[in-house]
């Protein structure tokens, strides 16, 4: 069955737990996005873990460097899966998973900003990858010309597990799955939402309908 990421680029805890309280009997994985973690630390990511033991945390650290290091600083700190950006290079995925390994959790590679990323995704789930994140960020989503239909087309010849990020909502998620992707991340299309619970329950109901 697939599953449905929330991504919180929300700025402080206090709101991001409120979030996830109305929306947790419809999501799967609880992500705190890069700017949240920035603003909170991962004191977040232990308040989240804590308050939400039964759903799966991910840290968006998108770790560029010091892979081992970072993963197992998060790992401490409650979550069960962090991200490596696919542009860092293969020692820095591989330390990573090595401290995933150690912990018994996951590493996902966000192939934000990589030219190729089909091949990076198949390259990073031959490091030991759990899935890779074929991710087009809030800044490319912004670019005039921006359509979701590429990740969606890279899903359906990646061959690999992915997920989808960039712009998820209503209106795409089918084709998101039906593509192949095994995550569906929806960020502004819940936290952004009049009633982020209804939206997060039309995404499952969507997500299931197809899977
Ligand atoms: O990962 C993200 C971004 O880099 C900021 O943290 C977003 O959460 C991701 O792009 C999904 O966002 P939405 O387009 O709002 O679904």
């Amino acid at each position: 069955m697939a599953k449905l990421q929330v991504a919180i680029d929300l700025l402080s805890t206090t709101e991001a737990l409120a979030l996830v309280a109305k929306i947790a009997p419809y999501i799967d994985i609880i992500e705190l996005g890069t700017p949240l973690i920035k603003q909170e630390g991962l004191a977040v990511v232990t308040a989240m873990k804590a308050a939400y033991p039964d759903k799966l945390v991910f840290a968006d650290l998108k770790t560029m460097d010091a892979g081992e290091l970072e993963a197992d600083i998060a790992f401490k700190a409650g979550a069960d899966l962090v991200t490596v950006l696919g542009a860092a290079g293969d020692a820095t995925i591989a330390g990573a998973i090595k401290a995933g390994k150690a912990h018994g959790k996951g590493v996902v590679v966000d192939t934000i900003g990589v030219a190729d990323r089909v091949k990076r995704a198949q390259e990073a789930i031959a490091l030991g990858a759990e899935f890779v994140e074929l991710h087009a960020g809030l800044d490319e989503q912004w670019t005039a010309g921006y359509s979701i239909q590429v990740l969606i087309d890279e899903a359906a010849k990646a061959g690999v597990p992915v997920s989808i990020a960039g712009g998820v909502n209503i209106n795409n998620v089918a084709a998101v799955i039906k593509a192949g992707a095994i995550v569906a991340v929806a960020g502004a299309a819940i936290y952004g939402a009049e009633d982020p619970a209804a939206a997060a329950k039309s995404l499952r109901e969507a997500i299931d309908a197809v899977a």
